[in-house]
């Protein structure tokens, strides 16, 4: 008799390989004719659990404090935002599966809509009881080479009441907006430029990853920073 071995349990690649192949198909559709995508549960569950285990694991000395702008103009301001925020780099298994994952939305994307999206950064970001993000766009004046925001939830068992949606706004007339739950699994995916959002007060920590592909905006005199 054949011994069933839990490894065995674990969802088959290539149906997960299907399920990405789904998932990028309703983005490109979502993104071609609204401009954003709002995929409810919609990560890979083991992907979303190890990034739980990770954000988990990971100490509060890990996380910085937000700050607005790049560069010289980079600084912090707590009328705005409140959130703290960690880089995602590949060193970890649960950040190299991650951007792994980002990197073949980014080629499924490209491959469809020809976006032209050359690199992709991304971060953890925490934010306490109490902490918001004031209404904002993604990419800065001047330098719109942010195109495609990603925002990845972390949160299991997120109850009415524990306040924390993202309010995705139409444009900037948009005084209504649509909330999304940052649900475990949730996923918004928004062109960086069109979408002023923002990030109700958390009434427990909440945890998300946010990160945003870039074109290439290197010229002759200028290399492009990757952040
Ligand atoms: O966590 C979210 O829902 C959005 C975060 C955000 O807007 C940002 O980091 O720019
Ligand atoms: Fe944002």
């Amino acid at each position: 008799m054949e011994v069933l071995n839990l490894h065995q349990l674990q969802t088959p690649v290539h149906l997960i390989e299907q399920q990405n192949q789904l998932l990028f198909a309703k983005v490109a559709t979502d993104l071609t004719d609204k401009g954003y995508s709002i995929q409810p549960f919609a990560l890979p569950l083991e992907l979303s659990n190890n990034l739980l285990k990770q954000v988990s694991s990971m100490s509060s000395q890990a996380f910085v404090e937000a700050g607005i702008g790049r560069l010289r103009r980079h600084m912090h301001n707590d009328f705005v935002r409140r959130d703290e925020i960690c880089w995602i780099t590949g060193n970890s298994e649960a950040g190299a599966q991650w951007l792994d994952w980002t990197a073949q939305l980014q080629r499924y994307l490209n491959q469809h809509l020809f976006l032209g999206l050359f690199s992709f950064e991304s971060h953890f970001a925490h934010y306490a009881t109490g902490s918001f993000y004031k209404r904002h766009l993604d990419a800065f004046k001047g330098e719109a080479n942010r195109v495609l925001s990603v925002v990845a939830y972390l949160n299991p068992h997120w109850q009415m009441g524990d306040g924390g949606e993202l309010v995705l706004y139409q444009d900037e007339f948009d005084a209504q907006g649509l909330k999304v739950i940052p649900a475990l699994g949730t996923l918004a995916i928004f062109l960086s430029e069109a979408f002023p959002h923002e990030v109700l007060p958390a009434q427990r920590d909440r945890y998300s990853i946010a990160g945003w592909y870039r074109i290439n905006a290197s010229s002759a005199d200028r290399v492009d920073p990757p952040r």
